[in-house]
């Protein structure tokens, strides 16, 4: 019987033969849902041995994880250190790093932890070394720092986000504004807000027998391809990770190629050996993991401006502050008064599913 790897690479072929036209989107849009089904598949631990983060998880601390990804020897290791002050092992040889290194930056208060991960080669997705275990504790990231060696071709660069991509992360992306609505009888029925430039209805009507679901209300609110909506439709399998391409040893070149690297979006230019540009490192990271710090200010008192409780943006109403002081504390919740962007009036008086925004002042106050 053929493995699952040989009904991919014969998909693929088959796909790389047919020409995208009026006549063929059915007959593609078919194989693309065939195709991404197969890929779960491979992804899932149990199907085929390997996959899963096994062996390389570690316990989660602090508030967020940021992930190391990238070819070996980029300087990885020799980053941590220099972040966390946590040594990991760093050495001219590939592989000197052989499992999870987990570190943790204290940053605005807020406590991120970092994990050094072993280097990654091309087809690590599809099991070529320990590469599928790597990626996935990656896919469980609130950020990923992606690691290139700025002596080596920007190729690497393209590769990597191929490798992610293929285990389901999502880079610097949002998901797709496609929303699909199961119904008991009626077939499909699409519906659409703007000028569909990449897909056809043949294609979504393919997709979608493709996953058993003949009766369904899809709108799409988006210019959408294909792999937008069997996106939408495997929303279980995919990870939205924003991503911070860390161009690092350019103390190994001049000036003029720095302003070049500027100019690549979500870049952020190092040395780890040297410490250079650390500083804005930290910074796109403060930014990019949007966590919002909420300072408690007690009944009749100053704010404690030193230890603010930090949230993540998709965890962030009252309840989520409450609950991260401790468990019972809702229990004894009666209002929340609270100062800053959140709310129109200053101070105003709001309940457990209000949503705090980054340096709001809050006071609870008990029933
Ligand atoms: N010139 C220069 N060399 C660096 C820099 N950062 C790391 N290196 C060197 O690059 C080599 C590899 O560094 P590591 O930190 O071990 O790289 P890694 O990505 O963790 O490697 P693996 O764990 O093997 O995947 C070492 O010889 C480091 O001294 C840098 O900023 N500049
Ligand atoms: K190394
Ligand atoms: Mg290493």
């Amino acid at each position: 019987m053929a493995t699952t790897v040989d009904k991919i690479k014969g998909i693929e072929d088959e796909m790389a033969k047919t020409q995208k036209n009026k006549a063929t989107s059915f007959h593609l849009g078919q194989l693309k849902a065939k195709l991404a089904k197969l890929k779960r598949e491979l992804l899932t631990p149990q199907s085929s041995g390997g996959g899963g983060g096994a062996g390389f998880d570690v316990a989660r601390t602090g508030v967020a994880s940021v992930g190391f990804i990238g070819f070996p020897s980029v300087g990885k290791s020799t980053l941590m250190s220099h972040l966390t002050g946590q040594h990991s092992e760093a050495a001219a040889y590939e592989f000197t790093t052989l499992t999870t290194v987990p570190g943790q930056v204290q940053y605005n208060g807020a406590k991120i932890q970092m994990l050094d991960l072993p280097g990654i080669i091309q087809g690590a997705k599809d099991g070529k070394g320990r590469g599928r275990q790597v990626i996935a504790v990656a896919k469980t990231c609130h950020l990923i720092f992606i690691v290139l060696d700025v002596n080596k071709p920007l190729t690497d660069k393209r590769v990597i986000e191929q490798e992610l991509e293929g285990f389901g992360i999502r880079i610097n992306k949002q998901p797709p504004n496609i929303k699909i609505t199961k119904k008991e009888k009626g077939g499909i029925s699409i519906t659409t807000t703007m000028t569909q430039n990449h897909i056809e209805n043949d294609e979504i009507k393919a997709v979608l027998n493709e996953y058993k679901m003949s009766n369904c209300d899809v709108a799409i609110r988006c210019d959408a391809t294909v792999d937008d909506l069997i996106d939408v439709i495997e929303a279980k399998s995919r990870s939205y990770i924003p991503v911070i391409y860390a161009i690092n040893k350019i103390d190994a070149i001049s000036i003029e190629e720095l302003d070049l690297l500027y100019r690549i979006p979500n870049a952020c230019p190092i040395s780890s050996e040297h410490g250079w540009n650390i500083d804005e490192l930290l910074e796109q990271m403060w930014e990019k993991l949007n966590l919002r710090r909420v300072y408690t200010k007690p009944k009749g008192k100053m704010p404690d401006y030193t230890a603010p409780v930090v949230l993540r943006s998709n965890a962030c109403t009252v309840e989520d502050f409450c609950n991260a002081i401790h468990k019972t504390i809702v229990d004894d919740f009666r209002i929340a008064i609270v100062y800053g962007k959140s709310v129109k009036h200053q101070p105003q008086r709001v309940g457990l599913t209000h949503e705090l925004a980054d340096e709001d002042i809050i006071t609870l106050v008990k029933k």
